[in-house]
């Protein structure tokens, strides 16, 4: 299935239900997210809009926006699989700039575990399927105190 047909069968996330992410959150005013979640996968995803204040070079999206947002959508599909996770190490490539105010989408999922270690990919497409970024990264598990929860 193509996105974004695909997200027409999620469930949206309630963005309410945590709003003090410094990506996500309602202080947070340049980047529109709305999360997804699919109750018979262990996928996440997110459609995101990037305001021009989000913009390095003019007219293009940061790279450090992109990263965050695909870190939080890479740490919230652990957190959604039961897994509470901080970010280890995270490495993003980016595949052509991303003009500000373009929709785009978000997957994420968990490839493999090891011991504590998560180890999640994520994606940033357009609606055409073209490839914005794509992200790995090694996420550990922690105690639910360690993160407020
Ligand atoms: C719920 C949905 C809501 C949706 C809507 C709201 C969303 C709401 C937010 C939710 C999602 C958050 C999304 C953002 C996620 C962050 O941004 S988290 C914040 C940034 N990250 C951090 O602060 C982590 C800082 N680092 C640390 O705390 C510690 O270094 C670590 C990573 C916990 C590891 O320390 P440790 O517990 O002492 O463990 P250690 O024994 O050193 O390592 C464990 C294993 O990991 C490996 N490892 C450690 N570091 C690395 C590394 N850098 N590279 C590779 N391997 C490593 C070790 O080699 C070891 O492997 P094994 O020997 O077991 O094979």
């Amino acid at each position: 299935m193509k996105i974004p047909d695909e997200f027409q069968h999620l469930t949206p996330y309630n963005m309410n239900s945590y709003t003090d992410s410094f990506v996500s959150g309602k202080q947070q005013k340049y980047i529109e997210l709305q999360y997804y979640r699919d109750e018979n996968s262990l996928k996440f995803y997110a459609r995101v809009l990037f305001h021009v204040e989000t913009q390095g070079a003019p007219g293009i999206v940061h790279g450090g926006a992109i990263a965050s947002v695909l870190d939080e959508t890479m740490g919230a599909v652990s957190f959604l699989n039961k897994m509470p996770a901080v970010t280890a190490s995270l490495t993003v490539n980016y595949h052509r700039p991303l003009p500000v105010e373009k929709t785009v989408y978000i997957i994420t999922q968990v490839e493999k575990t090891e011991g504590r270690k998560i180890y999640i990919i994520g994606k940033m497409v357009d609606k055409n399927q073209r490839l914005f970024a794509d992200s790995k990264g090694i996420f550990v598990k922690v105690p639910n105190e360690r993160i407020g929860l």
